[in-house]
């Protein structure tokens, strides 16, 4: 088997999908989740990017859903902007699409700003623009375990196929969560879902962005990553891609095996 059939098999992907029916198994997955964790909810940052709007229609859906069967169960969205957004208005054209039971902003940027300071004054060293995106991810993780912890919730990541590959995410930042709604998805599948669902064009045709450096505000991915989601996702969906391309991804793949995975130990054969 090629290495891109052995990717395309561990990550899920499916060639094509049926948007209906990827919409229910997905909600009926966040709705069993819940009823077997006995939590009361869940809660995931917005940022107005493609993702978050999938994850946070179908989290909605889902537990509406559920308080119909009689369920205690509740969704909160949160914004967690680093000072003002670039894309402000796409976060707040995200929330009204998904109209989540509950809605809170939380800023970071004092937080973040406090921990790059104690850090100059511990190394005497700037951290870089890179590895402050990098605490500002892991921030956005923090702020939304603490709302989970108050309300009895899980949260929500938006880890999908296209992500997953490359291992284009922070450690234990957006990657660090409960349930992954969005899992086994390439980047233009999740396009087709939020298109089924309605969504306003904006956010699904907009440029996808990590948004985490200073110097760079809205970078789009593919330009940090040198690989396209149109070639991500052919790669994924079983199609063939020049092999320029298919040399990148599976680079990409061998170099974040570690982010797939649990701590290693020494009984683990997955990094040998
Ligand atoms: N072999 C290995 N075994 C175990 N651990 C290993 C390791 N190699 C590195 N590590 C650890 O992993 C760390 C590097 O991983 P990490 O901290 O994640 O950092 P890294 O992968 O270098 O950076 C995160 C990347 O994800 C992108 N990102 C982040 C957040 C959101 C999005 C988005 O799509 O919106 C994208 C971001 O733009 C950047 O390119 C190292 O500092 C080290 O601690
Ligand atoms: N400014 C922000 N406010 C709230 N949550 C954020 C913010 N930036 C990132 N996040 C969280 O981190 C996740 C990962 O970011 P990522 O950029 O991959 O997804 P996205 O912004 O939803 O979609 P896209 O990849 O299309 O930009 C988001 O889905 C969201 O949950
Ligand atoms: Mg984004």
């Amino acid at each position: 088997m090629s290495l891109q059939q052995q990717i395309i098999r561990e990550l899920q992907v499916k060639p094509t999908i049926n948007s209906e029916e990827e919409i229910r198994y997905r909600i009926d997955f966040l709705k069993e989740y819940l009823i077997k964790s006995k939590a009361k909810g869940y809660v995931l940052g917005i940022s107005g990017g493609q993702d978050s709007t999938l994850a946070g229609k179908l989290a909605q859906l889902a537990v509406e859903e559920l308080r119909q069967d009689g369920f205690d169960a509740s969704f909160t969205s949160i914004r967690l902007p680093y000072n003002t957004q670039a894309d402000e208005k796409d976060a707040r054209l995200a929330l009204e699409f998904i109209n989540p039971d509950d809605s809170l902003i939380f800023d970071i940027a004092s937080t973040v700003d406090e921990f790059t300071n104690a850090y100059k004054l511990t190394t005497q060293n700037t951290l870089s623009d890179f590895n402050k995106g990098n605490v500002k991810a892991r921030t956005r993780m923090i702020a939304q375990y603490a709302v989970s912890g108050e309300r009895n919730s899980l949260v929500i990541g938006t880890d999908h196929a296209a992500e997953a590959v490359t291992g284009f995410f922070t450690k234990y930042g957006d990657g660090g969560a409960d349930i992954l709604p969005l899992s086994g998805l390439s980047k233009r599948q999740g396009r087709q879902l939020l298109i089924a669902l309605s969504a306003p064009e904006q956010l699904y045709k907009k440029i996808p962005t990590a948004d985490l450096l200073d110097n760079k505000p809205l970078q789009a991915d593919e330009t940090e990553l040198g690989i396209s989601y149109d070639e991500l996702d052919d790669y994924l969906e079983g199609k063939q891609v020049s092999k320029e391309v298919a040399l990148k991804i599976d680079a990409r793949y061998a170099a974040t095996q570690h982010k797939r995975n649990l701590p290693s130990t020494m009984y683990d054969n997955w990094w040998k």
